[in-house]
């Protein structure tokens, strides 16, 4: 059977500190994802909400608009910013997410955007699933007062190295996307995402390594970096996670660069060891993979 990965790919997970100053952050974010290109990154991602800060009453602010494509510098500096970034890197880009308006519906996004190393624009994705949570005494969010959701999975064939997809921090909580796109032949979930203090110290790395455990593929958490100032807490610790769930590496909870060679062997490697790859009954419960879902490959 084909390698799910052809060859060896160096990812570089970019943990930035972001903040209230658009311009900054986009600066910011390119001297870092140059800083990762210089060190032989074929693959560099971004946080959620990598131009702004993170919160429903940031998110119409500094929303742009997309459509139609390409957008126009003045609608959208973060699309172009994230074009010339990914063609001076020479590397596949996932711009985190950014706030998205669309005029013709008044509806807003949160969305990400990923490029390839000549600055096309192979993707994008709209979150799926918002982040609507009410901890008693810890946290209350509800990313639906503003934002609409995504309505697809979505799937990147990077010629050189095979099938990635891609989804945004609470995506994650939902196996279905995942298990979905690793029985489509993904050997990599990027997940641009922001839990907090409270969800990320309980379930921050447990989210990470159960999806590569159940679809023994690699995963990739991009946070921003923790700033105690700003009104959302972001947990940090961005990692990746190898398809035999163990963590590769992982950052702190500032500003930093994180990095991982992922090989297709290890793929390969797992599923032999614990077969369950070909052990599904599917005579007993259904295939999420199979049936009406919408795709964006
Ligand atoms: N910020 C999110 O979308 C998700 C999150 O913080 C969590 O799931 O926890």
């Amino acid at each position: 059977m084909a390698s799910l990965l052809k060859k060896p790919l160096k990812l570089a997970l970019v943990q930035l500190a972001t903040g209230a100053d658009k311009a900054a952050n986009l600066a910011r974010a390119r001297s870092r994802v140059l800083e990762a290109s210089k060190s032989g990154a074929n693959l560099i991602v971004l946080p959620e909400c990598f131009n702004s800060p993170y919160g429903c009453q940031y998110f119409p602010s500094y929303a742009e608009t997309l459509l139609p494509h390409p957008p126009s510098k003045t609608d959208s500096p973060s699309y172009h910013a994230l074009s010339a970034l990914a063609a001076e890197s020479k590397a596949y880009l996932l711009g985190g997410s950014i706030p998205e308006y669309v005029p013709s519906t008044k509806k807003y996004y949160n969305t990400s955007l990923f490029f390839s190393p000549k600055g096309d624009l192979l993707a994008t994705h709209r979150k799926v699933h918002l982040f609507d949570i009410d901890i008693p005494g810890k946290i209350t969010f509800r990313e639906s007062d503003v934002l609409s959701p995504g309505n697809k999975v979505t799937l990147v064939e990077l010629p050189e190295y095979g099938k990635i997809a891609l989804a945004i921090c609470y995506d994650i909580r939902f196996p279905e996307l995942a298990t979905i796109a690793a029985r489509k032949g993904c050997f990599l979930l990027l997940y641009p995402g922001a839990f907090n203090l409270t969800t990320g110290a309980l379930h921050w790395e447990l989210q990470a390594r159960a999806r590569a455990m159940d679809n023994q593929v690699y995963v990739g958490l991009c946070s921003p970096a923790r700033d105690m100032e700003a009104s959302y807490n972001a947990w940090g610790h961005s990692m990746v996670v190898d398809p035999n769930a163990k963590v590769l590496c992982e950052a702190g909870e500032k500003e930093e660069v994180v990095y991982a060679e992922l090989k297709g062997e290890a793929i390969e490697e797992t599923r032999k060891g614990i077969p369950i790859y070909t052990q599904r009954r599917f005579d007993v419960y259904p295939d999420v993979s199979k049936g009406d879902i919408k795709f964006d490959e």
